[in-house]
């Protein structure tokens, strides 16, 4: 985690600097110049063994995202590998030097003009794996790179036991980045059980968290909704969530239903089960009208419990 302050200003900033609370009127959101309404579109793609041709398929639909009107594109985790830690280290790629999904990624967000929240793929760095999201902006400029920060650890007998950890190592820091729409916060899959990091995200001014996400067929009819909503209500922020489509001759059964969910916790858009794209559009003046309406974001009583954010200050 970054411990000095960040002298940049946070419009010039691109990737995960992210400006200590204590130097920012919290609860702003950040639409300094701006575009107040955007299409998101989330690309729900079938898991696949065959790199190259999940990469393919994906720069594709990505493509055709974007000629639908979408300004912002995300992918599912582990778009281009199977999900299982068996898989992890024969799929990994660099980051530095760059490798063939970073290449494709920004290829395609250069070429369609969209802000490109690619998913994830296992990444290999000193000897250690991730599970590691890149975004890139409309021109092609790698803007964040997030590392699953929360493993995917659960044993639910007779249901499901996944040990990321096998074989992962956790990111260690939270990401967010500036658009002309606004600031965005991600996350992956798991990190979405984990309140504090959407709610500092919110309190340094996000208008929406993405999540590329893989719940299964246990724990997706559970909480996969609810997790969104609950992220969305709480914070009065956008919240997306894209998942790959299920296949069930896949090792691993993804649940579907990619969703995008308002900050009045409302669904907004969704996908079933299979391949497909789903689009929403994003409202920033909403976010400001539901805060005013339910200013809940500016009637917290940190004078009783504390101020997370602070807490987690970076
Ligand atoms: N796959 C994940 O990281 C998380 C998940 O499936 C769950 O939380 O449930």
């Amino acid at each position: 985690m970054q411990t000095t302050p960040p002298q940049t200003p946070p419009q010039n900033r691109k990737d995960t600097e992210l400006t200590p609370p204590q130097n920012r009127k919290n609860t702003e959101l950040r639409v300094d110049t701006m575009q107040r309404r955007f299409m998101l579109a989330l690309v729900q793609l079938p898991p696949s063994a065959d790199k190259a041709a999940a990469l393919d398929r994906a720069c594709q639909r990505v493509r055709e995202a974007a000629q639908h009107g979408a300004r912002l594109v995300v992918l599912p985790e582990c778009f281009n590998s199977p999900y299982g830690t068996q898989f992890f280290e024969t799929y990994a790629e660099t980051v530095t030097p760059p490798q063939r999904t970073f290449i494709a990624l920004s290829r395609v967000a250069r070429e369609s003009k969209v802000y490109l929240i690619g998913g994830s793929f296992p990444e290999r760095k000193s000897g250690k794996f991730y599970n590691t999201c890149l975004s890139f902006s409309p021109t092609g400029e790698l803007l964040a790179i997030h590392r699953k920060l929360h493993l995917f650890d659960i044993n639910v007998p007779g249901e499901i036991s996944f040990c990321e950890s096998k074989v992962l190592s956790p990111g260690d820091k939270l990401t967010e980045f500036n658009t002309e729409f606004g600031r965005i916060g991600v996350g992956i899959c798991y990190d979405v059980r984990f309140p504090e990091m959407a709610q500092i995200a919110a309190r340094h001014g996000c208008c929406a968290m993405i999540y590329p996400g893989a719940f299964n067929l246990t724990t997706g009819p559970l909480h996969w909704d609810l997790l969104a909503r609950a992220r969305a209500l709480d914070n009065q922020m956008y919240v997306a969530m894209c998942s790959p489509a299920r296949d069930m001759t896949a090792s691993y059964h993804a649940y579907g239903h990619s969703i995008v969910v308002d900050p009045n916790g409302v669904v907004i858009a969704q996908a079933g089960q299979d391949e497909e794209i789903v689009y929403a559009h994003l409202d920033i003046d909403k976010i400001r009208e539901i805060r005013t309406a339910i200013p809940v974001t500016t009637q917290r009583r940190f004078d009783v419990y504390p101020d997370v954010a602070r807490l987690n200050s970076i």
